[in-house]
Parts: C-alpha cells; sequence; structure tokens
C-alpha cells in the first residue's frame, strides 16, 4: 500500500509544487495521475520512488516510511518499484538484453537466472528477437517496450510511469497501454501520470486529478475531466 499524508513540497527555488496531499493507494490499483502542467504530478511521482523528499508529511510504501528512509534502503525501495519515462531512459550504449539485465545483475541474481528472466520479459513485450539491437537502433514504441519489460524484470509491487504515451504516436500507445493492463491483470500496482485524454477515457481506472499541488478530484473510473 501507498499512504500520503499532509504531503508538502518546497523546492529550493521556494516553488511549492504539492501543499498538503492525502491519499490511499492499495495494492493492485490502476490510478492516473491527471491535472495541467506543472500541477504537481512528476513531483508526486517523484516522492513514490524517493527522487524527490518531502518538505513535510509522511509517505509510506510497501510498510517503508520514506521521510526516514536512510540513503542506503533506497536500492530496496527501488527494487519494489518499477519506473517508466516518457522518454524511455534506455542506456544508450547497452544493448536491449543488457539494458533489462543490468536492473538484475545489481542485485547478485545468477546468470542463468537472469537469462531466464530477461527473456521472459522480453517475450511478454514482443521482443524477444530484438535483445542484441541497441536502443537507438528501435522505434520509439519499442524503445517503451523495452522499458516496460526492464521495470517489471524484479517484479516490483508497483510500476510509476510518468508520461509514458508521451512521446508516441496514438496507435502505438494503445499497444502500451495494453502492457500496462497485462501488468497490472498480475497484481502490480500501477500509477500513471498522463496528458492522454482518449486513453484516461477509454480505459476506465481510479482518477486522480492535482491543481496546484493539491488532489482536487480522486473518482474510481473517472474520466480525465479537462476540455481539449
Ligand atoms: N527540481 C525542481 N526544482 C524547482 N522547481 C521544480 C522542480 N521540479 C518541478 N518544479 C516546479 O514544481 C511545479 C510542479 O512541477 P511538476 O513537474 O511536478 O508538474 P507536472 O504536473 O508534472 O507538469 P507537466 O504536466 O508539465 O509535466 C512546477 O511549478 C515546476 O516548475
Amino acid at each position: 500500500m501507498i499512504q500520503l499524508k499532509n504531503v508538502y513540497k518546497k523546492y529550493p527555488n521556494g516553488i511549492v509544487s504539492l501543499n498538503g496531499v492525502n491519499l490511499e493507494i492499495n495494492q493492485g490499483e490502476f490510478v492516473y495521475v491527471v491535472g495541467p502542467s506543472g500541477a504537481g504530478k512528476s513531483t508526486f511521482i517523484k516522492m513514490i520512488y524517493r527522487e524527490e523528499k518531502p518538505s513535510a508529511g509522511q509517505i509510506m510504501v510497501n510498510g517503508l516510511s520514506l521521510a526516514k528512509l536512510k540513503s542506503k534502503r533506497v536500492p530496496y525501495l527501488r527494487r519494489q518499484i518499477g519506473v517508466v519515462f516518457q522518454d524511455f531512459k534506455l542506456l544508450p550504449r547497452l544493448t536491449v538484453y543488457e539494458n533489462i539485465a543490468f536492473a538484475l545483475e545489481v542485485i547478485e541474481t545468477s546468470p542463468a537466472a537472469i537469462r531466464r528472466r530477461v527473456m521472459e520479459v522480453l517475450q511478454m513485450v514482443g521482443l524477444e528477437h530484438k535483445a542484441k539491437m541497441l536502443p537507438a537502433e528501435l522505434s520509439g514504441g519499442e524503445q517503451q517496450r523495452i522499458a516496460i519489460a526492464r521495470s517489471i524484470v524484479n517484479i516490483p509491487k508497483v510500476v510509476i510511469a510518468d508520461e509514458p504515451t508521451g512521446n508516441l504516436d496514438p496507435d502505438t500507445s494503445w499497444e502500451i497501454m495494453r502492457l500496462f493492463e497485462q501488468i497490472n491483470a498480475r497484481g502490480t500496482t500501477i500509477i500513471m501520470a498522463t496528458h492522454n485524454r482518449e486513453v484516461v477515457n477509454a480505459i476506465r481506472h481510479r482518477v486522480i486529478a492535482i491543481e496546484d499541488g493539491l488532489v482536487v478530484r480522486d473518482v474510481a473510473g473517472g474520466d480525465y475531466g479537462y476540455e481539449a
């Protein structure tokens, strides 16, 4: 479970991007985070995997208190959370296989287990035949599939995605959404910040709207809610 209590974030430049956020997200939920540009969606997302620390308030993720979490425990938290970005963030000099294996190698998995697991996730995203290629040799949609494979290779409880379809055309975006649906169907929590109105309105899930650093709407099976 993920729980935020009175979470407040003021950046060093004085901007307050979260202004008292209270929320609970249960294991297995699929949650869209929507809201205008600059509303605080990315900051909220970054709080959950401890890319940013709250200035005040409490955040619990799977029983870990993030405000108190020591730096040396951050890798332990990150193993429980997969992260997918708008711009994929694959390592350009590593092959597809190596990009995914990297996430497992850092936690001392045996070479045979790494191979088995990497091929399994590559198969799940339909790209096992591209294992030896470099990211630059793939389309944007394929790169995002690899980033998704990497995000789940550790079998995390939670996958966080910040605008995962932001750089993709509509057809590719639907394919990427299908993958997130499959991952969610296996019990993984999905938290997705998005501006994609069509997706949010078509594939209904809980919608949390953030404006000026506050949750202004929180609806199960809600719609995108903003005009085009
Ligand atoms: N590292 C930072 N340092 C200072 N201010 C920041 C930082 N990151 C974000 N902000 C500010 O915090 C506010 C919220 O930003 P955030 O990126 O969370 O918004 P967002 O809702 O994700 O926007 P978008 O939809 O455009 O991605 C903005 O005013 C932004 O300028």
